[in-house]
This record gives C-alpha cells, structure tokens and sequence, in this order.
C-alpha cells in the first residue's frame, strides 16, 4: 500500500471523506514539499492536492509527488471547496488553529467538518528505508562534528563557545542544525533544556552536551555528558547510575516491548539509585521530520516499538543547585532487535 493509500485507510476509520493538513511536518510527510510551513494539503478519495503560493512555484514543482496548485487564500479555500462539496472533511485538531477552523467554516459551508487526531502521525511512527538514511547520515555527520569539537570542551571555555563550534561543523558539513544546542555545564546542567550560555565552564564540571544534525529535513538527537577535570564524588555517583539506566534500557529495545515498559525499566534504575525524582522528563520520543515525533517513551504511552521506529534513550538525573547528567543515543528498532545510530562514545569519568 502506497503511504497515500494508508492514509485513506486510516481516514475511512476516522469516518472522513477527506483531510485538511495543516502541520507542516505533516505536509511535508504528505507532498515531499520541504517548505510544509507554508502549504496545506487536501486528500480526497480521488487525489491529493498541495496548495502554496507563488513564492514556491518552482520548488513545489521540484519536490512535490502530489498535484500543486499555487494560490494565496481565500483562492486556496475557494478552489478545495470545490473538491470537498457534501464531504465529511477532516481537520488536525491538534494544529489547526482557531482562526484556520473559521477560514474553513466560512469557505466551506457544504462540508461537515470533523475534528481527527495523529492521522499523519500515525504514518510517520515507522520510518521507510529512504528516511532511515537520512537519520543515519544526520547521526553520523553530528558524530563527526562532535569528535572534532570534543577537545575544546574544557576549563575556561563559554558554553556558547562550543556551541557555536557545533553548529558551525554542521553546516559546514552540508546540514542544518537540528535546534538550538544545549551545552549545560556545572549547576547549569541540572537544566534539562539549558541551552548554551555566556558561563564559562570549570575544572571539576560536568557539561551536558545535547545536539542533532538535520539532513533532508530528518533530525539526529544525541547528549554525552562530558567530565572537565574531576567532578564530585556526589556527581560521579549520579552519572555511573544515568549510565546504568541508559545501557540497559538500550539493551531492552525490541519489537513488541510497550514504551512504557522501557521507561519504567530507566526509571525503576534510577529509583534504586535514590534519582527518582530527579529524572524529570520522560526516556524518550521518536526522531523525523520532527525532533520530538512519535512514539513517546512515557509513563502514559500506548506505543509499542515496532521496526522502522527511530527513538531516543536519554535518561537524565538533575539536582537543582548542583548540576545534572544525561546520556542520550538513537536507536533503530530493528526486526529482531536494535541498532544504535549514534556511534559517538559514551564517556568515562576519569578515576
Ligand atoms: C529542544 S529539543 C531537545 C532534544 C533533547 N534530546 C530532548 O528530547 N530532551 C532533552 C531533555 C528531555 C528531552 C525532552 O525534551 N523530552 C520530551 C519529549 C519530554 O517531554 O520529556
């Protein structure tokens, strides 16, 4: 079945005739358009049309696998109105805003409207070889660059220092920088999304460093935390159990193991390391188009891993006030297991 057809599987089961997508990864799942930002795309029982505006004629042309017409609203409207007369039109809840909704009331007033959720979503849960590919290819160059930026990570140099040596060997290497870099060293590192700062780091800090390549719009996510000098006995103590909790919970990835279930294994570790409650995010989520996609590896996920899945495991432990630890690999669910994507080293604190 070709992705399309899927999707009209899935919309049959929703009870809509037709889908309105409006969330740009979505778009660009749907088209192949890389600019999904500014289009939308309408699926009917009969085909698939992209709508965007003049600015995009050509590269619409060059990247779409669907029929594009180029139109500004309310042409854009007026010409899907047309498509979806008396159809139960599906929307995306979940990123269609208020003001979209009323366009669609007001142009569409034949149609019935009907909230959906994860339709595409869905889709982009199992990745095709070709999107693989790019993940590996992004994994590998962010590997590249991590290893060549590594040295510098020491005292008396500012966090947005290396950062910026990240973000300058990922585009020199053709890619994009996936988002924005987090190098949190010291008591900084007890923040989960600390991104770079003006701080120096100092002999004895931890730096937690969290960054991804983007390659054909698919992103890498990977986080090493990294010793300058020796850290405290407290901190080492932390980083052997993070440690703990991320290798065995790589080491459990299979298909047909609930996500839920490898977060409780992390999480049950770092429990018995007393880090409960200082692991203060979930274990994981899914890696595309999005940084954060598909499956969650949560407490509350009803996701299972299946082949093709790309997650991450990335356990953390933060103290306020002293620091934190993250270790954070990409993983390729497999036929018969996992394959790790991320082939930087973890680190070892020196003794
Ligand atoms: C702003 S993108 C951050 C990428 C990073 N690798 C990441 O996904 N992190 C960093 C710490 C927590 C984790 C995260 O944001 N997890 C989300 C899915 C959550 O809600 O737990």
């Amino acid at each position: 079945m070709t992705q399309l057809e899927q999707l009209r599987a899935a919309m049959g089961q929703a009870g809509v005739d037709a889908l309105w997508v409006s969330d740009p990864a979505n778009v660009r799942a749907v088209s192949g358009f890389s600019s999904g930002k500014d289009g939308k795309v309408l699926v009917t029982p009969e085909g698939a049309v992209l709508y965007t505006d003049g600015r995009y004629t050509v590269q619409a042309g060059e990247e779409s696998r669907i029929e594009q017409h180029i139109a500004r609203p309310p042409e854009t409207y007026q010409d899907a109105a047309e498509r979806v007369r008396g159809a139960r039109v599906g929307f995306e809840a979940e990123h269609l805003t208020v003001a979209g909704l009323e366009a669609l009331r007001e142009h569409w007033g034949e149609a019935d409207l009907v909230p959906t959720r994860g339709l595409v979503e869905r889709l982009r849960l199992l990745k095709t070889p070709e999107e693989v590919e790019a993940i590996r290819e992004a994994q590998a160059l962010a590997d590249r660059v991590f290893a060549g930026v590594r040295p510098m990570i020491r005292a008396g140099v500012r966090e947005l220092d290396v950062a910026l040596e990240l973000e300058t060997g990922l585009r020199r290497a053709g890619a994009e920088v996936g988002f924005n870099v987090i190098v949190a060293s010291g008591p900084r590192g007890a923040m989960p999304h600390g991104v770079a700062s003006e701080r120096v780091i100092e002999e004895g800090d931890l730096v937690t460093v969290d960054f991804g390549a983007r390659v054909r719009g698919y992103h890498s996510d990977m986080t090493r935390t990294v010793a300058v000098g020796r850290p405290s006995d407290e901190m080492r103590r932390v980083y052997g159990a993070v440690l703990e909790a991320e290798e065995a919970a790589v080491a459990a990835v299979k298909p047909g193991v609930r996500a839920a279930d490898l977060d409780a294994l992390a999480r049950g570790i770092l429990e018995r390391h007393g880090l409960a409650e200082a692991f203060a995010h979930s274990l994981g989520h899914g890696v595309g188009l999005n940084i954060h996609e598909g499956p969650g590896l949560r407490a509350a996920s009803e996701d299972v891993l299946a082949p093709g899945m790309v997650i991450t495991v990335e356990p953390g432990a933060y103290l306020p006030g002293v620091g934190g630890v993250r270790i954070e690999d990409l993983v390729l669910v497999t036929q018969d297991g996992y394959e790790v994507l991320s082939h930087t080293p973890r680190e070892a604190l020196p003794g």
